[in-house]
């Protein structure tokens, strides 16, 4: 790899309740670099840790031990500067603001001029197909639409990196296939370097460059998955055989990791 990876993960362990009976040993040692542009899955049983370490890498909590570097800075500073945005399973959209007020939001803050604002959030909301909803209210929308305007929140700062987590995990099934066509609509649009955690194996393949397959109890990092199906992927991606072998081997590293249960 030439460029310095943009999220690099040095030997990072966070334990809860440290020193109580109640620790528990959430991340131990992680190491993970992620290249700029890279759209990356952490995939793994509940309880191993993905949102843990994602909430990490986005400064919402500290790493017991060893070090994280975003965009070549602390979490913190990364923060401060804006260099990512998040989404998560809940929209948590305002419901007393409209769609492009909730957009506007991030700039707002920022201190960015109502102009400015203004137009970022409508280019937004044109990006995520929103444009004829700008002026509607949350309670209007589906959870599919509120989870376009949450990533067009997200994005309205032109952050060099979009954290989610489990963003499409509370959608039915025909809409999370379509958001995720449109996710990698969005990502190849914008080319920001994104942090996907989720649940599902065909998800995560369907959307990355690479799958991290995690373990649980302590949460390590039990491999990693190039997916090299070629982008643009489309609905016709998920009936090849090339998806269906690259599904088998995440599956396979999946199920060769301890699950909470069985490791607790
Ligand atoms: N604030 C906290 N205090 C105590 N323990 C915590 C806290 N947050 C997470 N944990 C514990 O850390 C471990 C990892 O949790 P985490 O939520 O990161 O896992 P996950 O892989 O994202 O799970 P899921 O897929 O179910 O959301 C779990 O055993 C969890 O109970």
């Amino acid at each position: 790899m030439g460029e310095p990876a943009i999220i690099s993960v040095r030997n990072v362990s966070k334990v809860f309740n440290g020193g109580s009976d109640r620790s528990v040993t959430a991340l131990q040692d992680i190491d993970l670099d992620i290249a700029r542009g890279e759209f990356t899955s952490l995939l793994g049983p509940s309880g191993c840790g993905k949102s843990t370490l994602l909430r990490v890498m986005a400064d919402l909590t500290e790493p017991s031990q060893g070090q994280v570097t975003v965009n070549g800075k602390t979490p913190a500073a990364a923060r401060t500067d804006r260099d990512y945005g998040m989404v998560f399973q809940q929209a948590g959209l305002l419901e007393w603001r409209s769609v492009r007020r909730n957009v506007e939001l991030p700039l707002q803050v920022a201190g960015a001029r109502k102009e400015v604002t203004r137009a970022k959030a409508m280019e937004m909301l044109e990006l995520v197909r929103l444009s004829d909803f700008a002026e509607h209210f949350p309670r209007q929308l589906s959870g599919g639409m509120q989870q376009r305007a949450a990533i067009a929140r997200a994005l309205s700062a032109d952050p060099e990196i979009l954290f989610m987590d489990e963003p499409l995990g509370a959608l039915d099934e025909m809409n999370r296939e379509r958001l995720q066509g449109e996710l990698l609509r969005i990502w190849s649009d914008t080319r920001t370097t994104v942090v996907f955690v989720t649940h599902s194996i065909s998800e995560a393949v369907f959307l990355s460059s690479r799958v991290v397959v995690m373990s649980a109890r302590p949460g390590r990092v039990a491999a990693s998955i190039d997916v090299d199906l070629p982008y643009p992927r489309t609905a016709e991606t998920r009936t090849t055989p090339e998806f269906f072998a690259k599904v088998t081997e995440v599956r396979q590293a999946l199920h060769s990791v301890p699950t909470e249960q069985a490791a607790a």
